[in-house]
């Protein structure tokens, strides 16, 4: 963004910050209430997307003065916002309702100077995403049929599906999936798999109380079912370059982009250390251990390591997985690679920097759920 003025934009974002919530639920009001037609659009219940948009400004900021990073992602959700229909001319409509939004909430210390900056960066972000969006040479969508459906525990099914088309996507990262049942109601899983050459895809999912996406797929979906898949997403794929061994640490279904991950080093047979410690709550929570306990057993690298967290009477390790990794040698020459839930990676990263390993040698993907 080259006339773009990132000072005036970071600096002017901090007016926003913390005002979350109330800046998105105002943006997505005034964006209906000027374009009643662009309701249809999104799904009927908007709190993820609101998170979604406040992520993504928060993320188009950041990464303002660094053009490769801003490509990379605007392009991504240019291509990535087909799915909701969005066209060129929707674009111009949410830039009128951006700076509606940030002129009222930034009040009495918003200038004509940051109207603007934010009025420049706007258009060229919108460009960026218009252009990547019809250059895309890519479906906006795939139709995925269910081909298998395994209920592991009472709330967590495992699927695979194969996609109507090749899905291009590395080990590690995530697509969005949809359900008949909830139309436009996106929810990103992980791919559970390296990429294959029949293309199937599978996914750990768990229900969770509110989850609409999730408790469909595991408890109102069959083998047969049509689902619609978007584009691969997310950061944490490995790095080929490096020779370093390779820590794995997973909370609950977080296992399925790291499983991913340890296959896609299998076969190309990197021989690099691998320790992939899984964290569950309950032994009977370790839903995926006969799995990897025989991917284990072929691969003489690779130690598989359950750690449980609230069922002091199984065997192995206790603990929440971030607490034991003091009690192993040393990992400070590890590349090491996190998922779970937002609490448990925010920890892990915390203990893996206090054991000594490099914030450049952590991954992991901050997904919006
Ligand atoms: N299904 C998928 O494809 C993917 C799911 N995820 C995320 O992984 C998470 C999985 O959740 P559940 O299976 O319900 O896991 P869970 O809540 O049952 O936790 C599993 C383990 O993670 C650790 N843990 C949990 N909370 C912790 C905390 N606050 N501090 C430290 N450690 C903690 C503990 O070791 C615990 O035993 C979800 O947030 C999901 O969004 C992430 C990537 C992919």
């Amino acid at each position: 963004m080259k006339s773009t003025n990132p000072r005036i934009i970071k600096e002017s974002f901090a007016l926003f910050e913390g005002r979350e919530e109330d800046i998105s639920g105002y943006f997505y009001g005034r964006l209906f209430a000027e374009n009643p037609r662009l309701r249809a659009l999104f799904p009927p219940a908007m709190d993820h997307q609101r998170d979604r948009f406040f992520h993504a400004i928060r993320k188009i900021v950041w990464s303002i003065d660094s053009p490769g990073t801003l490509s990379t992602f605007l392009s991504r959700l240019g291509r990535d916002h087909r799915r909701f229909g969005v066209t060129r001319e929707h674009y111009d409509a949410m830039g009128r309702a951006l700076l509606a939004t940030l002129r009222k909430f930034g009040g009495d210390a918003w200038t004509a100077e940051m109207e603007c900056a934010w009025r420049h960066a706007y258009a060229t972000a919108a460009t960026m995403m218009a252009d990547a969006a019809e250059e895309s040479s890519l479906p906006p969508w795939w139709t995925g049929e269910v081909i298998e459906h395994e209920l592991r525990r009472p709330d967590i099914a495992t699927l695979t599906v194969r996609p109507g088309s090749s899905l291009p996507y590395r080990a590690g990262q995530y697509v969005t999936v949809q359900t008949a049942r909830w139309p436009w109601a996106w929810r990103p899983y992980s791919v559970a798999n390296a990429p294959r050459p029949d293309g199937l895809l599978r996914f750990h999912v768990r229900a969770l109380p509110a989850g609409w996406v999730g408790g469909t797929l595991v408890r109102h979906t069959r083998i047969g079912d049509t689902l619609l898949l978007g584009h691969a997403a997310g950061t944490m794929t490995l790095d080929l370059d490096s020779d370093r061994p390779i820590l794995c640490v997973a909370g609950g279904t977080g296992l399925a982009p790291l499983k991913a991950l340890v296959e896609e080093a299998v076969e190309k047979n990197l021989r690099r250390d691998i320790h992939l410690l899984v964290g569950a709550r309950t032994a009977a929570d370790l839903y995926d251990l006969p799995d990897l306990r025989a991917l284990e057993e072929r691969t003489p690298w690779l130690r598989v390591v359950p750690v449980v967290s609230e069922d002091p009477s199984s065997d192995g390790m206790h603990g929440l997985v971030p607490d034991v990794l003091d009690r192993f040698p040393d990992w400070s020459r590890h590349d090491a690679y996190v998922a779970g839930p937002p609490e448990m990676i925010q920890r892990t990263v915390t203990v893996l920097d206090e054991l000594g390993v490099p914030a450049d040698h952590i991954h992991y993907d901050r997904i919006d759920r």
